[in-house]
């Protein structure tokens, strides 16, 4: 029998996202979440696809190991169990691959201690990753584990836009360079994108707009990036659930000397008290429109944070059609972007001499579907672009084991 199947793990911060596909036909036999991995509040949903009937545990998951542990025994209960010798590989996705990783890659001892390295430049990121790569291992120590790195699509960008403009020793020791993420998904919906408008990747150029809890924006020539807002680390660029993005670096210096307060300090401010929730108490996108759309007692302050987010979207969409020139498409993807029809016509209002416009009436369908928002006979084609990260993770990940390469 020739294994087909592979489990895709996207570990995050406090959570795990899976899904175990079959290849043969890229079906999906199993997908599930663990949430708040490391609270007393912890939560898994698994549903097998065979009967779409979800399960939910709820009760502390202490953490990352404990967490896909827990997976594996949801899956065996449906006959999916991680001994199956259907299973051909496990794909990891790994968040920061620096410079070294410019393709998804067979795990080994070499690579682990590299991902490890990492570390201080994925602080959120790179430990939960490893940790689900040695678990998967433990677990199944004859399978070949792929890491799939978010930085790896961006490995294309010129120097140009790759440097910042520091001491050029100083950034070669620390190796500082802006490496950029969520790579999977701007791949995946780039050339999701093209094949919406019926060409080929490398005849159209995009830029794709990541807005889900981390979020990030990318200029796509032909089917290669070249630019992308998140930079050393996934702070940089757009305003986010819970990061600030872009502002002056001097801020950290003041809040050093002035606000007496420490490197980690700041660090947790800028990267989980910052963004949405430090500017108006809430991350999910969901809730800040309610605030809005009902006039809530506080509307102000959530109206204010929609208003910085929709501003600095709308400035890096201005940024990266002069990067690119000419412009085909703006694919909007992610969890605010797939959902939030006020943000898409934000974002793009007031930029007709642009080319861009979203049609009302598109633009508030709901739909799983790859779909044009854009007025018909549009110069630039405004899209809605599910991502997928874990089928396209699934895929680099089976191309890889699947002729023995492994
Ligand atoms: N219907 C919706 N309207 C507005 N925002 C939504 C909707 N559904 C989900 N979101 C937003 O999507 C975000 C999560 O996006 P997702 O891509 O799943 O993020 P991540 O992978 O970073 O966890 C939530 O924080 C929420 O703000
Ligand atoms: C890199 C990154 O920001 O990822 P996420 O959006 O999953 O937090
Ligand atoms: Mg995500």
């Amino acid at each position: 029998m020739t294994a087909t199947r592979v489990l895709v793990l996207n570990s995050g911060s406090s959570s795990v996202k899976y899904q175990l596909l079959d290849m043969s036909d890229s079906s999906r036999l199993a997908v599930g979440l663990v949430e708040r991995i490391g609270e007393e509040t912890s939560r898994l949903k698994h549903t097998p696809l065979a009967t779409g009937e979800s399960r939910e545990t709820n009760g502390p998951i202490a953490d990352h190991e404990a967490a896909l542990k827990a997976v594996a025994e949801e899956l065996a209960k449906d006959g999916l169990g991680l001994d199956s010798p259907e299973l051909a590989a496990i794909g990891h996705r790994v968040v920061h691959g620096g410079k070294t990783f410019t393709e998804p890659t067979v795990v080994d001892d070499a690579v682990l201690a590299e991902i490890e390295r990492l570390i201080p430049v994925a602080p959120l990121h790179n430990p939960a990753n490893l940790t689900g790569i040695r678990t998967a291992q433990a677990l199944r120590p004859d399978l070949p584990q792929v890491a799939v790195f978010d930085t790896a699509f961006h490995t294309t960008m010129p120097e140009a836009a790759a440097r910042y403009a520091i001491d050029v020793k100083t950034a070669d020791e620390h190796r500082i360079r802006r490496y950029g993420f969520h790579g999977t998904s701007h791949a995946y919906v780039s050339r999701a994108t093209a094949e919406l408008l019926g060409k080929a990747p490398e005849e159209v150029n995009v830029i794709v707009l990541h807005l889900g809890n981390g979020a990030s924006a990318s200029a796509v020539e032909r089917g290669r990036c070249v630019d992308t807002s998140m930079g050393l680390t996934p702070l940089e660029g757009l305003v986010m659930g819970t990061r600030s993005g872009d502002m002056d670096p001097a801020v950290i210096f003041h809040l050093m000397r002035v606000g007496g307060m420490s490197t980690d300090e700041i660090d947790t401010l800028l990267n989980k008290k910052s963004g949405l929730i430090g500017l108006c108490g809430d991350n999910d996108m969901r809730e800040i429109r309610r605030r809005i759309d009902e006039g809530a007692e506080d509307a102000a302050q959530a109206r204010l944070a929609f208003d910085i987010y929709i501003h600095r979207l709308k400035k890096y969409i201005g940024a990266y059609y002069a990067v690119l020139g000419r412009v085909d498409a703006v694919a909007f993807t992610a969890g605010v972007g797939e959902n939030a029809a006020p943000v898409r016509e934000a974002a793009i209002a007031g930029l007709e001499a642009l080319g861009l416009a979203v049609d009302g009436e598109l633009n508030a369908v709901r739909s799983g579907e790859p779909r044009l928002i854009s007025p018909e006979g549009a110069r630039v084609a405004v899209a809605v672009v599910p991502t997928d990260e874990e089928l396209e993770i699934a895929d680099q990940t089976y191309a890889l084991v699947r002729n023995g390469n492994a």
